[in-house]
């Protein structure tokens, strides 16, 4: 059994709180937003996931669905599994015992994230203080100020309001306070986003050290691709609130099978390998509003090999054999065995061509 194991998860925001929800009505109403459409992944004790895809595709969404924190507005159907409890279906009781303890977050951008008027060291203390109410304010604060080292800021600090602190602090504040009830997971969303490099580049390496010491799981969302196949064992991409392919890091970032995966590895530099000088290339075009997707596959717009069934067919994720799988996502359907693959799944694949550049890549060469 996976640590984190979630099935067919959507959501839907709805334009109405009054309206009928989408289940009953059979469908999506007006003006509803279907931000993560059938979902599904696994995440295993220790291991680390990274989530990419471009600004609107859901990222956020499913981070926050994980823990159940979305708005009220949020139309949650299908399975989040955490050590076997099912977290849509668990009491707010049981589910306020699975944050912190089980899993917690790191939001991006600290300074919205933290309470401008308490000192960071109630705001690290306050989880420990709900989680174990028999703990005494002295053990708290020797926690706190233990936790505080452990991320790299003197004990001291604990005095301190956010704003006496620098962005690259704030942050590592964050992860001692997702790290105070020792969590089996850690959910990080754009931990970064807002840092200089260097910052960047340091609250990087915190959090892959600390995830390795303490055998914690991480899932790590971004929209850089290259940071989350340096941090991550796996990546997933995401494109109009659906994953279009998810394997080992090294496979989807060095040879994509589906053409956003490629067309997203291509728009990044490979860090560490200086033998990969190409240029960089942009994908042309916006993601679609979830509100008013394509017909077919929502990335056949933009994608620079579609066929002619591409605004017809929307293809589903399948483990993918080698280089021979289909990408219609009709062709394994009613067929018993799967092929063996090689842990990687893609809503479409396109062969890559011998001298391996993606096809985006030749196209636009
Ligand atoms: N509270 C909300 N009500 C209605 N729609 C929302 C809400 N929050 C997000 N959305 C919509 O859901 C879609 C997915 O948004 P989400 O923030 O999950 O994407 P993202 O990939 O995390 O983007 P970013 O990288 O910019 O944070 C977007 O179209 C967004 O406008």
């Amino acid at each position: 059994m996976s640590l984190l194991e979630v099935k067919d998860l959507t959501v839907t925001y709805r334009a109405s709180t009054s309206a009928a929800s989408p289940e009953k009505r059979g469908s999506a109403g007006a003006g509803d937003v279907p931000a993560v459409r059938g979902v599904s992944f696994t995440l295993d004790a220790g291991q680390k996931l990274g989530l990419a895809g471009e600004s609107g595709c859901g990222k956020s969404t499913m981070a926050l669905a994980l823990l159940r924190l979305l708005p009220k507005t949020a139309h949650l159907t299908g399975e989040i599994r955490f050590d076997g409890e099912d977290l849509l279906t668990m009491s707010w009781g049981r589910l306020r015992a699975v944050r912190w303890a089980g899993a917690s977050i790191v939001f991006q951008g600290a300074m919205h994230s933290l309470n401008a008027v308490q000192r960071i060291g109630a705001q690290i203390g306050e989880p420990i203080r709900l989680h174990s109410p028999k703990v005494g304010d002295a053990e708290i604060r020797r926690r706190v100020g233990e936790l505080l080292e452990h991320v790299g800021l003197p004990a001291r600090r604990a005095d301190a309001y956010p704003h006496e602190l620098s962005g690259g602090q704030r942050q590592r504040v964050m992860i001692a306070m997702a790290l105070a009830c020792d969590p089996q997971l850690i959910v990080a969303d754009e931990p970064t986003t807002a840092l200089d490099v260097m910052i960047q580049a340091q609250i990087l390496t915190l959090i892959e050290s600390l995830v390795a010491e303490q055998g914690i799981s991480l899932l790590m969302i971004s929209h850089d691709l290259s940071v989350l196949a340096d941090t991550c064992d796996r990546l997933a991409i995401m494109y109009a609130g659906r994953i279009v392919e998810e394997g080992p890091a090294a496979t989807v970032f060095g040879a994509a099978r589906h053409p956003y995966g490629q067309a997203l590895a291509a728009a990044f530099p490979r860090i560490g390998d200086p033998a990969s000088r190409r240029r960089l290339q942009g994908l042309a075009g916006d993601p679609p509003d979830p509100a008013d997707l394509p017909a077919g596959c929502s990335f056949h717009p933009r994608c620079a090999v579609r066929l002619g069934h591409c605004d017809l067919v929307d293809p589903s994720l399948w483990p993918t054999a080698g280089r021979e799988v289909p990408d219609d996502g009709e062709s394994h359907k009613g067929k018993g065995n799967r092929p063996a693959g090689d842990g990687t799944r893609a809503a479409c694949v396109r062969v890559l061509p011998d001298d391996g550049l993606s096809l985006v890549e030749k196209e636009s060469a």
